[in-house]
């Protein structure tokens, strides 16, 4: 049976990098939530909670989790958009929105998941947690 397992840490400590090596190694999953926040602001420019939720209802959420922050790299608009993704994630409601969404799709176990709220409002009980 597959765990769940969290990596949260100072910033710029690797651990996209190590997430990454170890999902590779136990042939696991790895996710960031930021991915949700920065994929909503490569979709709209409009800080509107109603909005935002209807395009967390609309997208096909399969495909935020089959990407990777390189992605967003790729984007000549990057900074713009973390600048954008940082505002919405002010936003309440759209966290816990996409915190549920997180926790619906890997509650099953066999992932590995980074992310601000990784160890506490989505998986406080993950199996196991780094810091
Ligand atoms: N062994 C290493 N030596 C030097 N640089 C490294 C090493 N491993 C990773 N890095 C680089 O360090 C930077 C931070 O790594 P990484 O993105 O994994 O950190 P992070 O903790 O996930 O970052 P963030 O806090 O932004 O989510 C990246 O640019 C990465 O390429
Ligand atoms: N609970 C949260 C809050 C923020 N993030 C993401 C959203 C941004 O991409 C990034 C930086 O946010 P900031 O430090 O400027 O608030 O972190 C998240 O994933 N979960």
């Amino acid at each position: 049976m597959k765990i769940n397992i969290t990596i949260n840490g100072l910033l710029s400590t690797r651990k996209s990098t190590i997430g990454q090596s170890l999902a590779l190694k136990l042939n696991y999953q790895f996710i960031d939530s930021r991915l949700f926040y920065q994929y909503l602001a490569t979709k709209t420019a409009s800080q509107d909670e109603q909005k935002l939720l209807t395009l967390l209802q609309q997208e096909k959420i399969e495909h935020i989790f089959q990407l990777n922050e390189l992605v967003f790299f790729e984007n000549d608009k990057y900074i713009k958009n973390s600048l954008k993704a940082s505002l919405i994630a002010k936003n309440n409601n759209i966290q816990k929105k996409i915190n549920k969404i997180i926790y619906k799709n890997i509650k099953e176990g066999g992932y590995i998941i980074s992310g601000r709220d990784s160890a506490t409002n989505i998986l406080p009980n993950a199996e196991l947690k780094f810091y």
